[in-house]
């Protein structure tokens, strides 16, 4: 069977027929709608510790492009928030439109943001990120939005790498990077039940997304489509709309951080 993608014949509309978890009880992205969502106080500040060190190399995998992370001690974790333990960093990655009116996964009452940044954190009372990935509890990503403005300068450290990595399996040693540097200053945030966005789409997510996006100016999302989904001596195909439409909420509750 062909992989999975975001074309026609491969996107979110079929992943159903090899993952049918597609159709499960709770699916990620969805739309979130902040007046449906309850202020729970018991909701604490996120900790979000990184060490730039454990951050080891820069990949196109023909989906997104990926900063992977060593992720054997608790140097740069994830905790608070609405999850309880230490979770550690093992990636980040993006998703973005073809043009600058869709991009995002998740959406606020139905407004699409170009990109959205996603930090994917395991927890630790599994053996394995690999082990965490399939358990209700196992991953926490934190989401991030990217809006039109002012070019972002921590962004366009990781951009800097794009002509070493601009086909699928391609890939180049990238250190010396704090993901903090992407964050926004105010870490509020919306959290609910959810899933992986791409196949396996394992409901093991916890999501935190935040409410105040970061910058991204109309030339480094440019710079995002000229990579592409497919591997060299291949015909060339621009990465572009890889994101997944909004699921269905299927009586889950969002909660809010904040007031
Ligand atoms: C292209 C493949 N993307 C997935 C690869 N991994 C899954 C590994 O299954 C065992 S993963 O855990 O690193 C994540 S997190 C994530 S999203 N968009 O929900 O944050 C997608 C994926
Ligand atoms: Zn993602």
């Amino acid at each position: 069977s062909h992989a999975w993608g975001y074309a026609a014949d491969n996107g979110p509309d079929k992943w159903a027929d090899n993952f049918p978890i597609a159709n499960g009880p709770r699916q990620s992205p969805i739309d979130i709608l902040p007046g449906a969502s309850a202020y729970d106080a018991g909701l604490k500040p996120l900790q979000l510790k990184y060490d730039p060190s454990n951050c080891q190399e820069i990949l196109n995998n023909g989906h997104s492009f990926q900063v992977t992370f060593v992720d054997d001690t608790d140097s740069s974790t994830l905790k608070e928030g609405p999850i309880s333990g230490t979770y550690r960093l093992k990636q980040f990655h993006f998703h973005w439109g073809a043009s600058d009116d869709k991009g995002s996964e998740h959406t606020v009452a139905g407004t699409k943001y170009p990109a959205e940044l996603h930090l994917v954190h395991w927890n630790t009372k599994y053996a394995s990120f690999g082990e965490a990935a399939s358990k209700p509890d196992g991953l926490a990503v934190v989401g991030v939005f990217l809006q039109i403005g002012g070019a972002n300068a921590s962004l366009q450290k990781v951009l800097d790498t794009f002509s070493a990595i601009k086909a699928k399996g391609k890939q180049t040693t990238f250190a010396d990077f704090d993901p903090s540097t992407l964050l926004p200053a105010c870490l509020d945030y919306w959290t609910y039940d959810g899933s992986l966005t791409t196949p396996p789409l394992l409901e093991s997510v916890t999501w935190i997304v935040c409410k105040e996006p970061i910058s991204v100016s109309a030339e480094q999302m440019a710079k995002f489509r000229s990579l592409l989904f497919s591997a060299e001596g291949e015909a060339e195909c621009c990465m572009m709309d890889n994101y997944r439409p909004p699921q269905p909420l299927k009586g889950r509750s969002v909660r809010a951080s904040f007031k």
